[in-house]
């Protein structure tokens, strides 16, 4: 006979959703395993021996979903702000990137892990290399994350077969684990930085290994520019010509698009990871959220790297998103509360991949977030979905669950040595600066 872990929450405020119209159940929700097994008003009988925690004062939601990002980069915090993206990619970041080690992709992606647990991302994507470094970082500290090894083109054919290679024996090594908390996805870089032979090769791989597919796209108008005149094309459609929306894809920033392109995206079910701070930050642009969610595409929110946000906490993205929109289209009911929640939710577990997580509904994975309610910015109680959007902040998570375990608790992270990750973060930028 196998046992379970079974438990319960009592006297919490519970967000669940149908769709973007969220409703809070006061009562309890049942635990067993990795699954939410109840959430109502009541205990269902027969449960009373469980163990209760009392969720009294705080306000309960899906673990948020970062879905996009490059965790490591958090060493790179500061290191080049208030640049164009092709200048602090090409004079500050490659440069740094290109002197990095394992160990140092191992301290960056603690340091970011730390960062998103404890403001209560439960689930991210990433895209870097040394990515079993942040591989080792998510088996230990109990998050769930879509990893894959970004693979950029400009370089010899022997060089790009080798980044290939890697790249598919990292997702064949981690699919799967972690308890099933790894998944992984096939990455080119980008269309500029991936030629089109090479970008062919790559969706080839993700077919083969029954992969998903993830890329930076339509970032800046530059790039947009310059991927018509390389190859005739606005990257949208350079994307559907050499296949790679003929996997389930999802492409972080889609800034400039035009209408045709919105149509392409939905057609093919493709995701977007709208990067709101980021994209405000190096000037990029704004993205048509409200065009795209019009047309039925699922935009999801990502931090992307800490060196261009220059923070983790989703928030803010979820703040971000409702307010610029609004801003930009002159529509104060554009993205409104509930909709950015879902952006920052159940939208982000689709973008990602994901299933199972995402909503508080039963049957789904437990990963849960806990805010602290008994804080003058979330007074009066009264639409506690406005108040998580427009008032909240990462520093008002609690506790975090995921996976049924409980990962931070008080606001302080059970997985991972905080004191430890902070004094070998600030060693490794040091000696990375000076190698
Ligand atoms: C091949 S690993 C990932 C690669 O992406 C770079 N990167 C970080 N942020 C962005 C961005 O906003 N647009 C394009 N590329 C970005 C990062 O520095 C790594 O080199
Ligand atoms: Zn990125």
């Amino acid at each position: 006979m196998t046992t379970t872990n079974k438990w319960a929450i009592h006297n919490g405020k519970f967000a669940v959703n149908e769709g973007a119209t969220w409703t809070i159940v006061q009562g309890y929700m049942v635990i067993e395993d990795d699954k939410i097994v109840h959430i109502g008003e009541t205990l269902p009988e027969g449960n009373e021996h469980l163990t209760l925690v009392d969720g009294k004062g705080l306000l309960f939601l899906p673990g948020l979903i970062n879905t996009h990002g490059h965790a490591a980069m958090s060493l790179l915090r500061g290191h080049g702000d208030d640049l164009a993206l092709q200048v602090w990619l090409q004079e500050k970041m490659w440069p740094m990137e290109a002197k990095m080690t394992s160990e140092d992709v191992y301290w960056g992606a603690s340091l970011s892990v730390l960062e998103m647990l404890k403001g209560g991302t439960t689930a991210f994507l990433d895209m870097y290399d040394h990515m079993d470094q942040v591989a080792k970082v998510v088996e230990q500290s109990g998050a769930r994350a879509a990893l894959a090894r970004g693979v950029i083109g400009l370089c010899s054919e022997e060089e790009q077969m080798r980044k290939l290679e890697e790249s598919a024996a990292f997702a064949r090594q981690w699919n799967g684990q972690a308890a099933g908390r790894i998944t992984t996805v096939i990455s080119p870089h980008a269309p500029y930085t991936c030629p089109p032979d090479y970008i062919e090769k790559l969706v080839q791989v993700a077919h083969d290994l029954d992969l998903p597919l993830h890329t930076h796209m339509s970032e800046t108008l530059r790039e947009v520019e310059q991927n018509v005149t390389d190859y005739g094309l606005r990257p949208v459609a350079h994307l559907e010509k050499h296949g790679f929306f003929s996997r389930p894809s999802m492409v972080a920033h889609a800034v400039h698009l035009n209408d045709e392109e919105i149509e392409i995206l939905a057609r093919h079910d493709v995701a977007v990871s709208h990067n709101p701070g980021s994209n405000l930050k190096l000037a990029s642009g704004v993205a048509r959220v409200p065009a795209l969610l019009k047309a039925g595409v699922t935009v999801s929110l990502g931090t992307d790297g800490p060196a261009s946000n220059n923070n983790l906490d989703m928030f803010e993205e979820m703040r971000l998103a409702a307010l610029i929109h609004k801003g930009v289209s002159g529509d104060p009911t554009a993205v409104p509360a509930g909709e950015a929640l879902l952006l920052g939710t159940g939208y982000g577990a689709k973008s990602i991949f994901l299933n199972d997580t995402g909503s508080l509904k039963v049957g789904m994975k437990a990963d849960f977030i806990a805010l602290n309610i008994e804080q003058a910015h979330f007074y009066p109680h009264t639409d506690l979905i406005s108040h998580t959007i427009y008032s909240a902040s990462a520093k008002d998570v609690e506790h975090v669950w995921v996976d049924g375990k409980q990962v931070v608790k008080h606001g302080e992270c059970l997985t991972l040595d905080e004191e430890r990750i902070l004094r070998e973060a600030q060693r490794t930028f040091d000696q990375l600066l000076a190698r």
